[in-house]
């Protein structure tokens, strides 16, 4: 397995108020090369919004990301994209009306890594294979299950050849089986040296996947460590409990 190398995404400072909510409270942090980084925190503590503001769903009121040194807050999600970064949602999103192939080929030609034609085909074709929906992949999306439906958004996410993955809840609303499956599937990923972000409330998933873990509170960074450092913090887990 690949070792974590050189810092490649440097989060410094980074804020995002709504109105009078300060929903990311001047997290800095780095994510390093061919690492998996676990965000995570109790509901409302502002993981998401760090997503959305490191994928462009919206700018930093204040603090910059960058990217080997690149500046990414400011630019418009589809730049990021361009730039390396990709992305899955908490409720997936795939292009309904298309069968799986066309939805991963989509995802080759928007992202980083730009390919069209049958060589995007191809490509897209070897994916599906090794996420586990090679036998389906002239089928329209509306056919598939819940979690076929998230190893497809996975596959278009991956099509890019993205530089840093950034996985929403990713194993949300999985039934037992299927998370097995799933955390397998991302530790594939990890094994492969991919750098990923994994925004996570299962805990099993995040001591088996995780590198490196960053706990927020109300916005902030309250802890970062291993998983096992960090799960047995204290103020951790204040923070997941409540002062009770
Ligand atoms: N677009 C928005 N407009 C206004 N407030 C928002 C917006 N997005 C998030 N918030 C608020 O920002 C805070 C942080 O929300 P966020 O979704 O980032 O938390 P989270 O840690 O991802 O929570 P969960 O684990 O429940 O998904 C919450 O109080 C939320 O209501």
């Amino acid at each position: 397995m690949t070792k974590p190398g050189r810092p490649l995404l440097k989060v410094q400072g980074l804020t995002k108020r709504f109105g009078g909510l300060v929903a990311v409270d001047t997290m800095t942090f780095d994510v390093h090369e061919n690492e998996v980084l676990g965000l995570i925190g109790p509901n409302g503590s502002g993981k998401t919004t760090t997503m959305n503001l490191i994928s462009g769903a919206f700018p930093p009121s204040s603090g910059s990301i960058t990217m080997n040194g690149r500046r990414l807050s400011g630019l418009p999600a589809h730049k990021i994209a361009r730039e390396g970064v990709a992305r899955t949602f908490q409720l997936v999103r795939i292009l309904p009306g298309l069968s799986l192939i066309d939805n991963v080929v989509a995802g080759a030609a928007f992202g980083h890594r730009k390919r069209w034609g049958l060589e995007a085909e191809q490509f897209a074709r070897d994916l599906l294979e090794r996420i586990g929906l090679g036998d389906q992949i002239h089928l329209p999306v509306g056919s598939l299950t819940y979690i076929d439906q998230k190893r497809l958004e996975l596959a278009r996410a991956l099509a890019s050849e993205p530089k840093v993955l950034l996985l929403d809840e990713w194993l949300a609303g999985l039934n037992p089986t299927e998370l097995q499956d799933g955390i397998d599937l991302i530790s594939q990923l990890r094994q492969e040296g991919r750098t990923i972000i994994l925004v996570e409330h299962v805990m099993d998933a995040i001591r088996s996947l995780c590198d490196r873990c960053i706990v927020m509170n109300s916005g902030a960074k309250i802890a970062e460590g291993t998983p096992s450092d960090v799960l047995s913090d204290p103020e951790v887990i204040r923070a997941y409990l409540g002062d009770e």
